[in-house]
Order: structure tokens, then sequence, then C-alpha cells
């Protein structure tokens, strides 16, 4: 046999998943099943597929049927014109035949406008599954829930599943310029190619569009933040709109960041002034030209008055005039604001921690019904690990959305395996108690502790142009469980990566219970390595990669890690407690007592909180010099187990993404020991004592760490550069 020939052989003997791939599919692989007797049950379960009712949210989830069939049996699905023995049944409540509701009646009870209901009923003595909702989002999403029992190899024959988002607003925000640069995106450019829009619609939309929906994302922001107000002309309407008509079928709105001083940039305006009536006028004119173009468009998401951006500030104006203003534009049109409470303004706060709170809690309750304000998870910058961020409990008048960071800006860009969904699960499971306990971050932001109206939930993407949208075969997982996160803020993170797992690589039990295991100790691995007990923002400045504790030099203070730490020959640490900024008095007590005593502090936060004397002696009876050494140490070592455990994972993963997950771990390697020796012999100047005798000999003095160059780094936008 030629070698070729012997090549196509090898190829045809592979199982399906096992050949190379680029990962474009995502967690929408509709892999063939082929143990035979669930093939069969499977088979005999969906006898005909039946639909009730019309438009394009229906036709979108059977076309999703239609491709899964064809993926897991090879052949299209076989279709029925009236319910028989198996059939599966397709419609919302007020579509379906009436003789089908009675079976269902208590279902409908348990599910919001868009839950699901799929069932295994009967209709009169005729047994049939039925996928149905109250709105067409509901079917689409209760359709991608019923592949997805397959595509796990659940049962399906006596299937009975009610489910619904408990937050109303799942949006992914993408801080995507109209150049195609994308902001701290590490994955290639931005999927929007406004240059071709709105002629040129590419698939890339539509599989999009279908991925978010699979998880339940209902919204997207498609810009930066950073904003550019040409986005807002005629011409860039027209190519949004095109947008929005891909996306509404899959039960997703588009949204647009609005610039504060667009009225004087896209139009002829003097000031932006938001008391001034022709500023007004100019917000309601754009949002009807929008609207008129775009009927369920979702509305705005400000930055205002922070990093240099416009806002009502510039002109004596608070953010509640600011965002009330937009507010009244869009409401008429059912649109709301998302405003956010990243503020980092020009003058220099005693600590940048306190800002937001105390520039937006004294407006709580004068917001408008559909304003949100959008909180960062912490109240720095999306660092590995931080203390909530009190202002969540802190406005019990003012709808608060949640932002995460999908994308690793602080966290090894693409190159680092960071399982996110554990981190998130983290700050959401934080208990504010605002009202006594059990009042968590979770409660905040789904709305049930003080009964809010309106809730929402916001992902800084991480997609981009790369072949497998996310750059690391990883972050895959970080967009899919932001996903299932923001439809439900109480699921486990270890079920997601579960679940993701057996999607996206192999069902295998020994496979999926290794690599998942190595995913959720990821998220420590890299507080370890990067920032252990509390240290925060000691990353390289402006790109945000690899060590940088020495920073000192910039403009303003709180550009320089050197303010994070504090560190001198006494400590290290920011005294955020009564003796310090008082930062902590934000938080409701118990927290603020517990917080404020280095005792009871607990140690992942104790440099945040404290600063703490190089020889104090930590729980384990050991300094926190040798403490501090220990992480360090640890996360390196973490990364050594990851390694080991995708080297054992061969035989379940096909070629190309073993091979790639297998060298970007490498790279991680190398990195967790460069944070580790570069960071350890900045902060050994200060401690003056010996590193411990576990921690390797640093390859390099400090001289060279510090003197290494990062001259490109990704994911920087032309504003900072
Ligand atoms: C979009 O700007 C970003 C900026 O790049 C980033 O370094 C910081 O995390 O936060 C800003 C923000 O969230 O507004």
């Amino acid at each position: 046999m030629s070698k070729c020939l012997y090549f196509i052989f090898l190829l045809a003997i592979l199982p399906l998943n096992l050949r190379s791939q680029d990962g474009y599919d995502l967690w929408l692989q509709y892999y063939p099943i082929e143990e035979a007797t669930l093939r069969e049950n499977y088979s005999t379960q969906i006898q005909g597929l039946i639909t009730y009712g019309s438009g394009a949210t229906l036709d979108a989830a059977v076309s999703e049927l239609e491709k899964a069939y064809a993926g897991f049996f090879d052949a299209s699905i076989p279709t029925a014109i009236s319910i028989k023995e198996n059939s599966l049944v397709l419609g919302t409540r007020d579509n379906l035949p009436a003789y089908v509701l009675p079976s269902l009646e208590g279902e409908f009870t348990k599910i919001n406008s868009e839950g699901y209901i799929i069932k295994k009923i009967r209709i009169g003595n005729t047994p049939a599954t039925v996928i149905t909702a109250e709105t067409e989002a509901g079917l689409l999403y209760g359709t991608f829930r019923f592949i997805k029992e397959m595509q796990l190899r659940n049962a399906i024959d006596k299937i009975s599943i009610t489910d619904s988002p408990k937050i109303q607003i799942r949006v992914l925000n993408h801080w995507d310029n109209l150049d195609r640069t994308v902001e701290r995106g590490y994955a290639g450019f931005s999927i929007w190619d406004w240059h071709h829009l709105p002629e040129l619609i590419k698939p890339e939309y539509i599989d999009y569009a279908r991925a978010n929906a699979s998880i339940g994302i209902n919204g997207t922001v498609l810009t930066n933040v950073n904003a550019s107000s040409v986005v807002l002309t005629s011409a860039y309407i027209e190519k949004v709109k095109a947008l929005a008509d891909v996306f509404r079928s899959y039960g997703i709105k588009v949204y647009l960041t609005a610039r504060f001083s667009s009225p004087m940039e896209s139009g002829d305006l003097e000031t932006a002034d938001p008391f001034d009536p022709e500023v007004k006028q100019w917000w309601k004119d754009k949002a009807d030209e929008i609207y008129a173009e775009i009927p369920d468009f979702g509305g705005f998401l400000v930055k205002a008055n922070s990093e240099g951006q416009p806002g009502p500030n510039n002109y004596g104006r608070s953010h509640v005039d600011g965002a009330n203003m937009l507010a009244e534009a869009v409401a008429p049109h059912n649109g709301i604001v998302m405003w956010r409470a990243f503020v980092y303004s020009e003058h220099d706060p005693d600590d940048r921690a306190k800002q937001a709170y105390s520039e937006f809690v004294p407006f709580d309750g004068q917001f408008h019904d559909n304003v949100l304000v959008q909180v960062k998870n912490g109240p720095i910058d999306f660092q590995p690990r931080e203390p909530f961020h009190p202002m969540f409990g802190a406005m019990p008048d003012t709808p608060l959305m949640m932002e995460f960071q999908i994308t690793q800006e602080y966290l090894g860009f693409s190159s680092h395996l960071v399982y996110l969904p554990k981190m998130f699960e983290e700050v959401l499971d934080e208990d504010t108690y605002v009202q006594g306990e059990g009042s968590t971050v979770a409660k905040v932001i789904d709305g049930t502790l003080s009964n809010k109206k309106l809730t929402g939930i916001a992902g800084v993407a991480n997609i981009g142009t790369a072949k497998n949208w996310t750059g690391h075969p990883f972050g895959q997982a970080n967009w899919y469980g932001f996903g299932r996160l923001a439809w439900d803020p109480y699921i486990d993170s270890e079920e997601i990566a579960e679940d993701w797992l057996k999607m996206t690589f192999s069902k295998d039990k020994d496979f999926v219970d290794e690599v998942s295991e190595m995913m959720l100790d990821s998220r420590e691995a890299v507080v370890n390595y990067m920032t252990p007990l509390g240290l925060h923002h000691i990353m390289d400045t402006g790109h945000h990669y690899g060590p940088g504790p020495w920073v000192g030099n910039l403009d303003r203070p709180e550009w320089n890690p050197v303010y994070y730490h504090r560190a001198d020959s006494l400590g290290v640490g920011f005294d955020r407690t009564t003796t310090g900024s008082n930062a902590l008095a934000q938080y409701a007590e118990p927290l603020r007592e517990k917080y404020n005593s280095i005792e009871t502090t607990p140690e992942q936060y104790l440099l945040w909180f404290h600063h703490v004397p190089w020889d104090y002696e930590m729980k384990n009876g050991k300094t926190l010099w040798h403490n501090m050494a220990a992480k360090y140490q640890q996360g390196v070592e973490e990364v050594e187990d990851m390694v080991k455990t995708w080297n054992e994972m061969e035989e379940y993963v096909d070629e190309e993404r073993f091979a790639t997950t297998q060298m970007l771990l490498q790279i991680q390697l190398k990195e967790a020991k460069w944070w580790r020796d570069a960071v350890l012999l900045y902060f050994k100047q200060f401690s003056e004592m010996e590193l411990p005798e576990f921690v390797p000999t640093p390859e390099h003095d400090l001289e060279y760490y510090q003197s290494l160059e990062f001259p490109y780094a990704p994911g920087i936008s032309p504003s900072w550069h």
C-alpha cells in the first residue's frame, strides 16, 4: 500500500472525534452515535419531527435538529404531518394543538418567558416527546437542550426537563474597534467585518449566533466601550442592522456602545451636556433612527468619565443625569441603558478600590427604570482574585448587572489555561451580608434579594477570527461557562466543565474526571503563580502580561504596580483597614470587622486588606515570606501537574487540539516560573530574607527580568499605545 493510501485507510478507521480538527465547531459537535443500543433507542424515540407555528426562530430550531440528527445518524431527520407514535413535537404553547396541552398544564407554571419544557407525554394513547415554551426563543433553547441530552448520551425515553433563565439580560461585550482590532483580545481580529457589511453575511455570524443561543446568551454589544461615535452614523446603522437580522432568529438582540460626545462628533452640536435640550433631542432622534431599522435593538452600553472617555461630569452633571438622558431616548422603544460603574477618573484617588462605590451608591434609586448599572466583579480590575465589589448589595433600589471578563487580560491572555467559571462561581457565591447571612452576590444579580424587575450579566468576550474562535482550545470553556452561569448563577462549575469536555472532546469517564479536575485546579494555580495571598495588579503595565511589580515611574500613582503592593522593609500589602484607606467600610458587617483584623481576614485576601510584616506568623506557623514563596512554588507545581495530566490524554483527543494544548501548557509552565522567580527576587530586596530551599535557584537575576521587553502585545487598542 502506498503511504498515501495507508494514511487514508488510517483516517477511515479513526473514530471521528480523534481526527484532527481545528475546534471551529466549539461544543456543537454532533458525532455519530456509535453504541448500537443507544443508537437504536434514540432513533426509536424520534420517529417523526412535527412543528407547529412558523417563523425564523422556529426554522433555526429545526435546522439545528436537522444538523444534529444528520451528525448522530448520518441520515435526514424523519418528519411527520400529524402526531403519531414517538413523534418529536415542537411548538410554542399558543401554537400547539389544544389536545396536546392538558398533559403539560402544570409544567407551564414552572417556566418564565424564555424557559422551556421537554417532556415525554401521552397524547391519548400515543407517546410523543414535546418541546414547548411560551416564546419562540424558549423553544430554541429547549431544542438545544434536547440536542445536548443526546450529545451527552443521556436517556431520552422518559425525558422530563423544565428550565428557565434566572437572569434576563445575558450579554457578551465585545471590546471590538471598527478597524477590527480588539482591545484586550487575544484571538485574532474582530469577527465583525464592517468593511463588507451589510452585503456580506459570513457563515461565522450564524455559527456565532448558534453557539450563543445554545447556552442562552440573548444579547451582544458589538462595539468597544472605549467607543467610536462612527458606529452611530447611518452607514454603520445599516451594517448593524444586517447583523441584527441574522441574530434575531437566534433570540439575540444587538446593542451598541454610545460615546457620550457623539452629538458633537457624529452630529454637529457644540456640547454633549445631558441637560441641553438639543442634546436630548439628538439622542432621541438617533434612537428613533436606529429603531426604525432595528425594531428590537437592545439599547446602549456606556463607559463615561473613565480612563479619558467623555461623560456627564465634563459638564458638571452626574452619572444619573447622563444615564437617564439616554434612558429617555430609548424608553419609547423598550430599550435599556447599561451604564458602567468602572469609573477611573482623572483625579488621583487615595484608594482606587473605593472610587466606583463613592461615585454611585449615593445615587441609589435615582436611575430610570430602564437603566442597569454594570459593575465589574471586583473593585479594582479583573484581577486573578479580588474580593467581590462592595457595590453588590449596596444599591437595593438600582438594578446592578455583573460584568465578568472572559478574555484573559490579567490571566495570561490566550496562552494560559485558566478555567474561569470556577472564579465566576467563587464571586457569585460570596456573601454580601447586606440582608443577613445568605445575601449572596448571585442573589443581587438575579434580583431575588431586593426584588429587582430588571436583571443582567455581561461577559467581555474572548472571541476573534482565530480558527477556533478563542485562541486557546480551552478558552472556549470560558465562553461556554459564562453562558451557563448567566442562565443559572447557581450551577456548579464542575458540572459545566464536565458537560463542556464531553461535548468538546470525549465522553470517556477517565478523560472527563482527570481533565475536569485539571480545569478546576487551574483557577487556583494562576492565582498562586501570579498574585497569591491578596496581591494584585503587579502585572507589567500597559499590556498586563507577565510580572512587573517594580514599575513605579508612571505619571499617575495608581498606574504603578508599586502602588498596589506597597512593599517596604517592614512588609507588603495595601492597608485598606480603618488605619489605612478604610475601603473595607464599603462592605456590610460582619465583613467589615472580619477584614479589619489581620487574624480574621481570609489568607486569600490578606495583602488586599493589610500591610503585613514579612516575618508575620501565619496560620501554619511559618512567616509571611515563607508562605509567599510557597504559594509561588505551588503555582509552578500545579502547572507541572497540568502538563502531566494532559500528556496522559493523547488517546482521547484529536491530534491538532492535543498538540496545541500541549505546547501552550509548556508556555504556561515556563511563564509560571518566570512569574515566581521575578516576583520573589523583587520582594526579596525588601524582606531581606533568603528564599526557602524548596524554591529552585532562579535561572536569572532580577535585573534580567526587569530588562525583559514585550514590544508587541496583542489586544492593545490604539488608545493604549
Ligand atoms: C476597555 O478598556 C479597558 C482597559 O483596556 C482595561 O485595561 C481595563 O481592564 O478596563 C478598561 C475598561 O474596562 O473600561
